[in-house]
């Protein structure tokens, strides 16, 4: 099992420190071009499935790396020994070690030996095909109208209520696959616990023909317990009878006896287990609003496309292999060029919380301090991850990234074709024209020569030459897709998820636990019983205690 070795001690990371010390300046994008046409063709690949549908290019050859620099990266990953971390996930080992758990989402793409998958022997991983068939059968029951709610009409709303894993990745595929739903149905999805989520979205919905689906791992999530409680009282103002609720009430979670005192009952639960892990559970139950959304046929291509990524990143050489490609080069910035954050820049619009999926994923996965083993790194784990849909980011924070002083490493995904053709193509020309335009121009810049032709007289303005010099030399991959299908989407997903679990292993810290977003919690519970009087307010900071008293003093 790997240890949590603190990555410095790695023989490849003291070499990639000097090649960093003695080469960073001569890395110039502009000359490794022009000093070798082979360069894209060197530092492409492809991913391909037998879907022509699903495949995807990695383009990295416009970062600042080289054939040294490549090969000593490669070498950190062998030294980390991140294939055998990988087969140790893949073999159901505990590599959560902090938590003692098995890692597994794998496996719900590809559910396990007995339904002719892999072969884990850990508990649930055999009633992973059971919980998909439930899923099935109640998805096609609501799209198809068979479901009935309390007076005896079809669903035609359905809400998610659901915080961060429970939350994110059902919003996140149900937005990129909108061009898969029948849009007979409207879904809304409740995550905040401030009230005015909850009361916006049932404004909308009419209890007879509304279903909530409680989405919670552990449910004990305050946010989503809260949310639930207040949706059943919202449904029972009307429905009266609790007896209605089993037909408007299901819960996605791997705690029976909290879905059962909440009063869902046990054939209205769909199980999962402790070794998926909430920002990997899309996968998994949690999944239920997607495929009601978009079926469960596109729901089972969604998690194959995934199965095809998993298997990639299980064969393919370490030089071939799309998730550690994307892991290294990012390491490369994030510890030796001292990059804080990474942008993912989608140019599809399907895609466009594409960017706030990951910023849990990559950022609850590896903010991490220590590593494995509990010694503190003395390096920079996980990056910072942001972004948005291209062009809408073009208009908005690109002038910083062009031209301010910071170095944010950039990823840029786009579809070959679009699945809205409109105008006679003319919109994803455009769109594709700026998605080539922008790496182009962060690599290459333009030179203050350019400038000062372009401006004619006016170049005597010093400063206005100044200004408009873009320097370049920033590095971005460019991802393309055939198209964005269920598939491919699973495929994508898991790309990055691989990336995360390669930047780890490297780290030497547990992607899989999160104990950072206990603190604030703990914090929380204990102050709430404090605010209904100010004499109760005790043990905290003079701010702390200042601004509990200020809303004391001023609430009606
Ligand atoms: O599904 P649950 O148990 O409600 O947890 C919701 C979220 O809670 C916490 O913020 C973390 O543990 C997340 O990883 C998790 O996704």
């Amino acid at each position: 099992m790997a240890t949590g070795q603190l990555a410095t001690q790695y023989k490849a990371w003291k070499q990639l420190e000097q090649l960093h010390a003695s080469k960073a300046s001569k890395l110039v994008l502009k000359d490794l071009f022009a000093a070798d046409p082979e360069r894209f063709n060197k530092l492409s690949v492809e991913f391909k499935t037998a879907k022509p549908d699903v495949s995807i290019l990695l383009d990295y050859s416009k970062n600042l790396v080289d054939e040294e620099v490549l090969s000593s990266l490669f070498a950190l990953a062998r030294e980390a020994e991140v294939e055998k971390f990988r087969d140790e996930m893949f073999a159901g080992q505990h590599i959560n070690t902090s938590e003692d758990r098995s890692v597994l989402h794998i496996a719900l793409r590809n559910p396990p030996v007995s339904q002719g998958g892999y072969d884990i022997k850990e508990e649930g991983v055999n009633e992973v095909q059971g919980v998909l068939n439930h899923m099935k059968e109640f998805s096609e029951s609501i799209r198809s109208g068979a479901w009935k709610g309390y007076t005896g009409k079809a669903i035609d709303t359905v809400v998610n209520i659901g915080i961060g894993g429970s939350d994110l990745g059902p919003v996140m595929v149900t937005e990129a696959l909108k061009h898969y739903s029948d849009r007979k149905l409207t879904l809304h999805f409740v995550s905040n616990i401030d009230g005015t989520d909850m009361a916006e979205t049932v404004r909308v919905c009419n209890p007879e023909t509304t279903l909530f689906i409680v989405a919670s791992k552990t449910f004990t999530t305050q946010e989503t317990i809260t949310n639930a409680e207040s949706a059943k009282a919202w449904f029972l103002e009307t429905a009266k009878d609790p007896a209605h609720v089993a037909k408007h009430f299901v819960a996605l979670s791997t705690n029976t006896e909290g879905v059962t005192a909440f009063g869902i009952a046990e054939a209205n639960m769909f199980q999962f287990w402790d070794w998926v892990g909430g920002r990997y559970s899309l996968w998994s139950a949690i999944g239920l609003s997607i495929a009601i959304s978009i079926g469960f046929d596109n729901f089972q291509e969604l998690l194959n496309g995934a199965h095809e990524m998993d298997q990639h990143f299980k064969t393919a050489k370490l030089e071939e292999n799309l998730p550690v490609i994307l892991a290294l080069v990012g390491v490369w910035y994030n510890d030796f060029y001292g990059a804080q954050t990474q942008a993912l820049l989608p140019y599809d619009q399907y895609l466009h919380k594409f960017a706030d999926y990951f910023q849990q994923g990559d950022m609850e996965s590896n903010g991490k301090t220590v590593t494995k083993d509990g010694s503190r790194v003395d390096y920079q784990t996980g990056p910072i991850i942001w972004g948005q849909s291209g062009t809408n980011g073009q208009h908005a924070f690109y002038q910083l990234i062009h031209q301010g002083t910071k170095l944010i490493p950039c990823d840029f995904l786009a579809p070959v074709q679009t699945l809205n053709p409109i105008a006679n193509g003319k919109h994803h020309e455009i769109l594709l024209s700026n998605f080539f335009a922008q790496p182009e121009a962060l690599a290459f810049g333009k030179t203050e020569a350019e400038v000062v032709k372009e401006l004619g007289a006016q170049s005597s303005n010093a400063a206005l030459v100044k200004s408009k010099i873009f320097e370049g030399n920033k590095p971005t991959n460019s991802i393309m897709f055939q198209k964005l299908t269920p598939g491919t989407l699973g495929a994508l997903i898991a790309l990055y998820e691989h990336k995360i679990h390669v930047q780890g292993a490297i780290w030497g810290i547990n992607s899989y636990d999160q104990m950072g977003v206990e603190l604030g919690k703990v914090l929380a519970k204990a102050i709430l019983k404090q605010l209904p009087s100010p004499a109760d307010v005790t043990g905290h900071d003079s701010s702390t205690t200042g601004l509990i008293h200020f809303y004391q003093k001023h609430r009606a």
